[in-house]
């Protein structure tokens, strides 16, 4: 087999002051795939993706037998390293491109910084031209008028374009999407996902895709760790999620609403402690 992406193998996550470890012997590998993460608000599922990128606070505390992005040791790299992987390498895109963009930066300068930042080799003219193939690779009508914008002056579904731009410009191999289309209505999350499904698939890369949404995940991803209280619980085919085992899984696809046979009354999830222990449904002991 070659070699994953991202390897975990066995992570533990507390924060200083927490009562409960927030993760808990998770462990899963990323190839060039759509890997879904799903989970109720609080799971651990943000955690998770933010410590592959070394992103949690310092009162983070986080260990794993194995934590390697194509074999380099992530929890032993140094600030160098990280620096060299975080964007560069993997790329990550939040839910509201409002928190993650300058105010007072326009949009195009700001692809350009982050291009420059990466290759600081490219003068700024190639910069400008590699950012207006970019938004024309998002789909941005009219690049040169949108490379002049300021974060304010562009709609949520474009910002979020301009954010996939901005996290693939540096071509990088895995990207990390923490509920990228929650702010967006419906009509416009559907062409912003399309947009990153052809661009991944384009690209060949690997996708860890965050949400607590099992509908979104499952039209979209190709496999899904289910989490629940910071373990994952079940791993599965996205296509094989009608024959899920774990009665958490089942519960939340129960509780999907549906247009066709809409229940008089959703059902309330009952919680087993036992699933606080249990070993991990699907994957090969
Ligand atoms: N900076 C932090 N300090 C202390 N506890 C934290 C911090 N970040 C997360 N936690 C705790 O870790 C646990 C997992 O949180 P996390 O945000 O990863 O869950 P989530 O599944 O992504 O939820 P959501 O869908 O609401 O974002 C929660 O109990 C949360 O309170």
């Amino acid at each position: 087999m070659t070699e994953p992406l991202i390897d975990v193998r066995n992570m533990e996550i507390s924060f200083a002051h927490g009562f409960v470890k927030a993760v808990r012997g998770v462990s899963f590998q990323l190839g060039r795939e759509k890997l879904g993460i799903v989970g109720e608000s609080g799971s651990g599922k943000s955690t998770v993706g933010r410590a592959i990128m070394r992103l949690l606070p310092p009162t983070a505390k986080v260990t794993a037998d194995r934590m390697t992005f194509k074999g380099t040791d992530i929890l032993a790299a140094s600030e160098k390293q990280m620096m060299d992987i975080r964007g560069k390498q993997i790329g990550l895109i939040l839910q509201d491109p409002k928190y993650s963009l300058n105010p007072v930066m326009r949009v195009g300068e700001q692809i350009a910084e982050t291009y420059r930042l990466h290759y600081p080799k490219a003068g700024k003219k190639a910069a400008e031209k590699k950012v207006l193939e970019m938004l024309e690779a998002v789909k941005i009508r009219d690049p040169q008028r949108v490379f002049r914008l300021y974060p304010h002056e562009v709609s949520g579904g474009m910002g979020q374009r301009i954010m996939i731009a901005m996290m693939l410009i540096a071509e990088p191999e895995v990207l990390i999407a923490d509920e990228p289309t929650s702010a967006l209505d419906v009509t416009v999350r559907l062409d912003v996902l399309a947009l990153l499904d052809e661009l991944i698939a384009r690209r060949n890369l690997g996708l860890i895709f965050i949400s607590h949404d099992l509908n979104l995940i499952r039209k979209f991803c190709d496999r899904v760790l289910i989490m629940y209280a910071g373990r994952v619980v079940e791993v599965l085919k996205a296509s094989e999620l009608d024959n899920a085992q774990h009665p958490y899984t089942q519960g939340l696809l129960a509780s999907l609403p549906s247009i066709e046979n809409p229940p008089a009354r959703l059902p309330t999830l009952t919680r087993d402690p036992s699933w606080l222990t249990q070993p991990t449904i699907g994957v090969p002991s």
